[in-house]
């Protein structure tokens, strides 16, 4: 199964957290399940992505969040759609995104993050994701995104929906 990130056109691929074209960036690959209608990333953080020894980063764990919640709501909103990510590789930002950490998140084991979008609404999409350390529940997130068109981020235009 094709990653939700590798469908997003070259342009849109820079992103730090997401971006298949940024060799420094997380490169975080998020695969659909649409038989569940939920959405899975995996991702080991370094031993550098450290808060106190042992524990990771915060702000690496919400940068998880983000980029694992734009790739969700491109795979729900494709799927409530009836739309193939192939022909219609729909891209969103991130408008408004809550992380709460629950507890604190070992550093050294695979990281799961677990979305779904709560509600799929003209270009909005809104996502809850839950991210898991050898299975337990560390950290919740709810993210607001919006679909973006052809040309956003350009200078002197305005966002767009698609
Ligand atoms: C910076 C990116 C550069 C370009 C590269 C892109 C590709 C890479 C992407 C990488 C991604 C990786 C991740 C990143 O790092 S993305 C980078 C961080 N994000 C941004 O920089 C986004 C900056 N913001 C904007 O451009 C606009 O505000 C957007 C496009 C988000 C909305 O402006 P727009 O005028 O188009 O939308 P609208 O006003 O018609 O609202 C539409 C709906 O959304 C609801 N809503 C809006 N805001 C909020 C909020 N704060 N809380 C709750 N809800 C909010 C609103 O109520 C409405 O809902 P409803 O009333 O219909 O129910």
């Amino acid at each position: 199964m094709k990653a939700v990130q590798l469908y997003y056109p070259p342009e849109w691929a820079h992103c730090y957290g997401c971006g298949y074209l940024n060799a420094q960036g997380l490169r975080i690959e998020t695969h659909w399940h649409p038989e569940r209608g939920e959405s899975e990333t995996r991702f080991t953080p370094k031993p550098y992505h450290t808060a106190i020894p042992g524990f990771v980063y915060g702000g690496l764990l919400a940068s998880l969040v983000d980029c694992h919640s734009t790739a969700t709501a491109a795979a729900a909103k494709a799927q409530a759609e009836g739309l193939s990510l192939e022909a219609h590789p729909l891209r969103f930002v991130t408008a408004s995104l809550k992380v709460d950490y629950l507890k604190p998140t070992p550093l050294g084991p695979e990281l799961l993050l677990v979305g779904r979008a709560r509600e799929v609404k003209g270009k909005k999409v809104v996502v809850e994701t839950e991210l898991f350390a050898e299975g337990v529940l560390t950290v919740r997130g709810e993210a607001v995104l919006v679909q973006i068109g052809e040309g956003f981020g350009r200078s002197g235009s305005a966002p767009g929906g698609g």
